[in-house]
């Protein structure tokens, strides 16, 4: 269609579709720039941005009662029901203050989906600058999640390619499946300590350790020996450092919040913060190192290199030293507690809801029978399965809220919105949308599966890896580790609640987690 046509169209936003918001300018505006218009979408902008209100006019919590709610009453660990509180309140748009820093805050599944479909090369994240000064600090580069602009974008091409295809993520079925085996030999050991000779106690350590196992054998090409019965000290300094980590979160994370000049008179949360970072930053560095001599070893005495990611990447060069270093380290730190605490629910949930539980399990039995290990490819036809996996997220999504900075003037929900606004994606909140899921609170892995081809069941209410170019890089990881471990522990167990259990809560620690303990009987199937 010509340019005139979409003159037309426009003159025809600005005569008669002026109070109309799904067809109006705004609308115009994202359509002509999807559709690479540049000049047609500014000018449809000027004229939606002329009629929107102003963010002086958008309602929100005002800004001591803000800092109360955060800092005194805890509101850092309720992140995720003030969201739900704040929108009931406010609207589906709402600004709130932290400091100096205005947040705009969205709860609507069309608006976050008009923000990232609309997103540039290289979207920025927002709320990183004290994990940039840490390594402004310390001379270490940034990784995917802490890097911005040109940097960011070369980083993401080169990773995006080892590890977000289905393909060549399914050739890590084998190493996933060998960690899954001794997760389920641990499940034996745990509960043979226990009365009921039944029981595993806090489950999330359990998977927490199966993550880090699984993702630093993908990471780093060797086993840290996390599900043993003795763990490795430098494996447990790891871990120590990746705790330190998320409990100096509520400073750090809102540093524009606390001003540098308070660090002298509160040195202690910006020091354990630095001193996490060190022990995160060491880990990796001492893996790294010890792949990058055994390479050279290798060409030394003439033989082949062989290897997966982390040779590809010290061999290929695509990456800097100091960049993989970065990078490792940023993945794994990513890759642990997100994918534990998923695991965690999703066992806890299909303990709650037996039937469901059943299910699933039928499903798997009927594919696999019960001894056959599974690999990536059976999990196409396990649509329930998948099903399990997203429910799972959109109840307990990790990150209950995303950050952007906007790069563009835009219109939203009727206001303008200049560049360089800080925007918060409310994912809990959309996830619990009666509009976007029917019967939002109940757990129905069914919902997601489709019942024929042309269904689609795609939802922006529900995104717990982001969408488009800036989205999760570790996703396939996450979602292989996950569907290869549930499907091997429902083939052993049946899955129950533990009397020892009470109805677990989520708590935001820097990603939402649970509130208390997770106690699980894992009784034999026969
Ligand atoms: C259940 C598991 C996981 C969930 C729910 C999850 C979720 C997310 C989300 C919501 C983001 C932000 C996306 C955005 O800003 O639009 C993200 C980013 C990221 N995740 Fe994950 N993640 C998971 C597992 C992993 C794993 C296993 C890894 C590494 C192996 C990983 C590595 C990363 C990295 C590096 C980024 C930054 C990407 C970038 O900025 O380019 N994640 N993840």
């Amino acid at each position: 269609m010509g340019t005139s046509f979409w003159r037309g169209a426009l003159a025809l936003c600005r005569g008669r579709l002026r109070d109309d918001p799904v067809c109006g300018p705004a609308t115009l505006h994202r359509y002509c720039a999807r559709r690479a218009l540049p000049a047609l979408a500014e000018d449809a902008l000027r004229v939606a941005a002329a009629r929107a209100r102003s963010l002086e006019r958008m309602p929100g919590p005002r800004t001591v009662s803000n800092l109360v709610e955060f800092f005194w009453r805890d509101g850092f660990s309720r992140i995720h029901e003030i969201q739900l509180e704040h929108s009931r309140k406010y609207g589906k748009i709402f600004k709130s203050r932290f400091g100096p820093q205005l947040v705009v805050s969205i709860a609507d599944r069309d608006m976050v989906a008009q923000i990232l479909r609309s997103e540039g090369v290289a979207p920025q994240r927002a709320n990183m600058e004290s994990w940039k000064e840490y390594r402004d600090l310390r001379n270490w580069s940034t990784g995917l999640i802490s890097a911005e602009g040109e940097e960011w974008l070369q980083m993401r091409s080169v990773l995006r390619q080892l590890v977000l295809h289905p393909h060549d993520v399914a050739t890590f079925s084998d190493d996933v499946n060998s960690i899954v085996a001794d997760l389920i030999s641990r499940v034996y050991i745990l509960r043979a300590k226990q009365a009921d000779r039944l029981t595993v106690i806090n489950v999330n350590d359990l998977f927490f350790k199966y993550a880090m196992e699984g993702v630093s054998t993908i990471l780093y090409e060797c086993r840290l020996g996390c599900l043993e019965e003795n763990i490795p000290q430098q494996s447990l300094e790891y871990i120590a450092a990746l705790h330190l980590m998320f409990s100096s979160f509520k400073t750090t994370m809102y540093a524009g919040a606390i001003p540098k000049w308070l660090r002298p008179i509160v040195p202690k949360p910006w020091e354990e913060f630095c001193r996490s970072w060190d022990g995160l930053f060491r880990f990796s560095q001492i893996h790294i190192d010890r792949k990058l001599l055994e390479i050279q070893e290798q060409v030394a005495a003439g033989q082949g290199v062989t290897g997966r990611l982390l040779t590809h990447l010290l061999v290929s060069k695509e990456l800097t030293l100091e960049q993989v270093y970065a990078n490792m380290t940023e993945m794994l730190l990513a890759g642990v507690d997100t994918t534990s605490f998923t695991l965690s629910w999703m066992t806890y949930l299909l303990a709650r809801h037996p039937e469901v539980q059943q299910q699933v399990y039928v499903e798997v039995v009927k594919k696999l029978g019960h001894d056959r290990v599974p690999v990536a490819e059976d999990i196409a036809h396990l649509p329930l399965v998948r099903g399990l996996v997203k429910e799972t997220l959109r109840l307990f999504p990790v990150l209950p809220g995303n950050g952007r900075i906007t790069q563009q003037d835009l219109v939203l929900g009727g206001y303008f919105i200049p560049k360089g606004t800080q925007l918060a994606m409310c994912h809990y909140t959309t996830s619990l949308d009666e509009e976007n899921f029917p019967g939002a609170k109940e757990f129905r892995p069914q919902r997601w599966v489709r019942k024929n081809s042309t269904d689609r069941v795609d939802n922006f209410g529900s995104i717990p890896f982001g969408y488009g170019i800036r989205s999760c890089v570790g996703r396939r990881i996450a979602e292989l580790e996950m569907h290869l471990a549930i499907i091997q522990l429902l083939q052993k167990f049946r899955i129950e609640v533990s009397p020892l259990t009470q109805t677990v809560r989520a708590k935001t620690h820097g990603l939402l987690s649970p509130g208390g303990p997770i106690n699980l009987k894992f009784v034999d199937r026969q």
